[in-house]
């Protein structure tokens, strides 16, 4: 159906503003975090209570990897920080570029890492469905994780050896007891800003709150995720899903905070 949106050169982060105009809005993600940043005291810790999440599948949805969790009631949430409530954890997904390429979203003084996760969470307590508080300014609330190359990441390959069921765009398969507990790297400190989506519709409804710490995983694990297709089973076109992560855009004034 027509010019879907992609990350392709005539679909990609520079014509989306075409469909989605709020792509030039004053609040959009990711961006540079430049080295000198405001440290805030009263910025306290970021709580993640994951110990009852249920995780439902993993599945392709032609543009990257995502983890369902069943979001029915508060059983997985995180609090703290600069939150004033918790927010459900509901998904999770990552971008990455291509062989030997950087791919993650947010940069750091420039630098780009090779892959960054997106833990998804939702203010339940003021939206009654997610659809609503991913167009809320307070919807939603996203811990961005960055993955540099290194060793093998213990707990990584449980997604990724199941990336092989899900190769082609629309399709899904069990993924059941997974905590995205074991993905967190040891310190918790982080920078937080308020921006958007990173894909359209590019809602400005995102509290970013990223973790300063990157998590390592190996060549061959990020390998896997290059296995994945943009384009379904059907389609005559085989797309490999690689770079798909949109690149930093403007400050506009924003204030970016660090905790401790
Ligand atoms: C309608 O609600 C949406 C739509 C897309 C995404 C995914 C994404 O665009 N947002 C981030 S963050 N990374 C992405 O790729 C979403 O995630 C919060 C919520
Ligand atoms: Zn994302």
């Amino acid at each position: 159906k027509g010019n879907h949106w992609g990350y392709g050169k005539e679909n990609g982060p520079d014509v989306w503003h075409k469909n989605y105009p709020v792509a030039l809005g004053s609040r959009q993600s990711p961006i540079d975090i430049p080295h000198q940043v405001s440290h805030d005291p009263s910025l306290g810790p970021i709580v993640l209570d994951y110990d009852h999440c249920t995780s439902i599948n993993i599945c392709n949805n032609g543009h990257s990897v995502v983890v369902n969790f069943d979001d029915t009631d508060d059983r997985s949430v995180i609090h703290g920080g600069p939150l004033e409530n918790p927010y459900r954890l509901s998904q999770f997904h990552f971008h990455w570029g291509g062989k030997g390429c950087d791919g993650s979203e947010h940069t750091v003084a420039g630098n780009s890492y090779a892959s960054e996760l997106h833990l998804v969470h939702w203010n339940a307590v003021k939206y009654k469905l997610f659809d609503h508080a991913a167009a809320a300014p307070d919807g939603l609330a996203v811990v961005g994780i960055f993955l540099e190359t290194g060793d093998d990441h213990r707990w990584l390959h449980t997604i990724t050896d199941a990336m092989y069921m899900v190769k082609y765009k629309g399709s899904a398969t069990d993924f059941k007891g997974f905590n995205p507990k074991c993905l967190l790297p040891s310190s918790l400190h982080y920078w937080t800003y308020l921006g958007s989506l990173t894909t359209p519709p590019l809602h400005e409804s995102v509290t970013w709150i990223l973790l300063k710490e990157p998590i390592a995983v190996s060549e061959k694990q990020l390998g896997k995720f290059r296995l994945l297709q943009f384009t379904g089973e059907e389609e005559d076109q085989r797309l490999r899903m690689e770079n798909n992560f949109r690149p930093p855009q403007p400050l506009k004034g924003r204030r970016i905070r660090s905790s401790n």
